[in-house]
């Protein structure tokens, strides 16, 4: 719990009703947290695990075509959050979401929203690539089949190769789409996750540090497509590399113990911090 002079320290903005009263749980976020035309908005997002508090009052919002950056130390809630944005957490027993988190207006924790066509439409990346046991093409196919997406196996040919080629992979695989997914290299496994994201016509795609474990060349082509595909989609990606967030965010926030400490413009956040835990985390004196 912050005392009050810290708690005021820490915020530019006015100090709600129950932060004056004491009921501070939360440290305010540095920087506007809001944009003109967000894809998806949170506010006041709380997660629990059982008894234990892992997002605390978080408030932020997500823009069209824009890459946005979730950084901090190890436990500080970024992947808790990111999952909360396709109701992933919804799969992890225990887990409890509050607050309000929109896409394009819409309450994705409306009770009557399935959240099986949401994660279609916010898609996620995982760290490891984990293409389904079956071949190239149906692992981009699978998706369009189960949501209905195509009428027939043309505009189905169709949708897999034009998913895979805006996953910078089709020139690859274009001769052995009948070829086992796990039989491809680490990188090009994670762009097949890619196009099997995209096939479903995502509005939002999550990226969970997509590139942990690839190497530097397989990592700078994949970098290289998420500022591709920003032309198209709304990007939230998870990095513990200040470089990657650097190199493809447009915005950066960062976390420390669940709470949103500062967010802002990526290049105003790594060259000119205005919070001393962001500053002290992107100089290397913590985490
Ligand atoms: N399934 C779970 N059950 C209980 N606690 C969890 C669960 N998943 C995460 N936590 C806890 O919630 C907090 C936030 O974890 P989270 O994985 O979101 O952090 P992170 O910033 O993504 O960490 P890392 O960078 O190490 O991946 C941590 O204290 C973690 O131990």
């Amino acid at each position: 719990m912050n005392t009050m002079a810290e708690a005021i320290d820490k915020t530019t903005g006015a100090m709600s009703a129950s932060e004056l009263a004491g009921g501070i749980h939360s440290r305010a976020t540095v920087g506007d947290f809001t944009v003109a035309d967000p894809r998806m908005s949170c506010r006041d997002v709380d997660v629990w695990y059982g008894s234990k508090q892992a997002i605390k009052g978080v408030s932020l919002d997500i823009a069209q075509n824009e890459v946005l950056s979730m950084i901090g130390p190890s436990g500080c809630g970024k992947s808790t959050f990111l999952r909360c944005l396709n109701r992933m957490n919804d799969t992890i027993d225990g887990c409890r979401v509050t607050g309000s988190i929109r896409l394009d207006g819409q309450d994705i924790y409306d009770r009557s929203l399935d959240p099986v066509p949401l994660r279609a439409r916010v898609g996620m990346v995982f760290q490891k690539p984990n293409p389904f046991p079956k071949s190239i093409y149906e692992n981009v196919a699978y998706g369009p089949r189960i949501h209905g997406l195509t009428n027939n196996r043309t505009e189905l040919d169709a949708l897999v190769e034009s998913s895979l080629r805006k996953a910078g992979l089709w020139e690859e695989v274009k001769d052995r789409l009948d070829q086992p997914g796990t039989g491809l290299s680490g990188g090009q496994q994670q762009r097949l996750c890619i196009a099997r994201t995209i096939a479903v016509s995502p509005e939002v795609i999550l990226m969970d540090e997509p590139c942990s474990a690839l190497d530097p060349i397989a990592t700078a082509i994949v970098e290289e497509l998420i500022d591709e595909l920003r032309a198209n989609y709304s990007i939230a990606i998870v990095t513990h590399s200040m470089q990657q967030a650097a190199r493809v965010s447009q915005r950066t926030a960062y976390f420390h113990l669940g709470d949103l400490i500062e967010v802002g413009e990526t290049n105003d956040i790594f060259t000119n911090p205005r919070h001393k835990l962001t500053e002290d985390y992107i100089t290397g004196r913590f985490g």
